[in-house]
């Protein structure tokens, strides 16, 4: 069975406050999700291999690490996920980037797809599948399917909130696939919105609505 890693460092569960709360405008919510993905690559990448290389400094030759070359692959599940992609890229920023987009239909919930382009070699890449909310787990489950039908195989999922409901069942569908999340919420809504969450993260992020 796959990990699920809830990150407990102060500043993301400082920021989620304020990502949480309605009143937050979307200039400040964009900034914050961008600000919390950051952090949360910090912790996901905690695994990477390194390699030593020798480095000359202005004073003498030595030994430093670098990261042994891996190649890894962001993949945000459009739209909200694009708010966490760019600072995670700014920090791995040899990442290639794949796109996958969809959307949940209100009435049945399933995640219906409209866009895919992913890098030609994902079978190589280490993958980081990105989007702020995980509700009943169909568009993370619908995602990784479509990754791994193209060869995709070294899968993680990012995400800001979790429903109790969304870990299970996409623990169920990929259990290779680990799960790193800011805050385990508790519940689905009738409308299988995540309680207490944060709303609509797309329509938060793009002011939409
Ligand atoms: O776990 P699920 O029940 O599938 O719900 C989660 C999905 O819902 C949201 O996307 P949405 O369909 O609102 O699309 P958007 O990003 O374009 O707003 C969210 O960003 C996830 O992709
Ligand atoms: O709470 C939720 C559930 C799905 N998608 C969102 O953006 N928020
Ligand atoms: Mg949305």
């Amino acid at each position: 069975m796959s990990k699920v890693q809830v990150m407990e460092h102060p500043l993301i569960q400082h920021k989620m406050g304020f990502i949480r709360d309605k009143n937050t405008p979307t200039k400040t919510f964009r900034e914050l999700v961008d600000e919390v993905g950051m952090l949360m690559a910090y912790e996901v990448t905690r695994d990477l291999d390194l390699e030593e290389v020798e480095v000359e400094t202005p004073i003498q030759t030595t030994t430093a690490k670098r990261l042994s070359g891996k190649k890894i692959c962001l993949v945000p599940i459009l739209r909200a996920g694009l708010g966490m992609q760019e600072s995670i890229h700014k920090l791995i920023p040899s990442a290639r980037v794949g796109h996958i987009g969809l959307y949940r239909d209100p009435d049945t919930l399933q995640a219906i797809e409209y866009y895919a382009k992913f890098p030609g070699d994902i079978e190589e890449r280490d993958i980081f599948v990105i989007d702020p909310m995980l509700a009943t787990g169909a568009s993370a489950v619908e995602a990784i399917t479509a990754i791994k039908k193209r060869g995709g195989s070294k899968i993680r999922f990012i995400c800001l909130i979790a429903a109790p409901e969304g870990v299970e069942t996409l623990q169920k569908a990929h259990p290779d696939v680990d799960i790193y999340i800011a805050a385990l919420d508790d519940r689905l809504d009738d409308h299988s919105y995540i309680v207490p969450g944060l709303g609509d993260a797309g329509d938060r992020l793009f002011g939409t609505k």
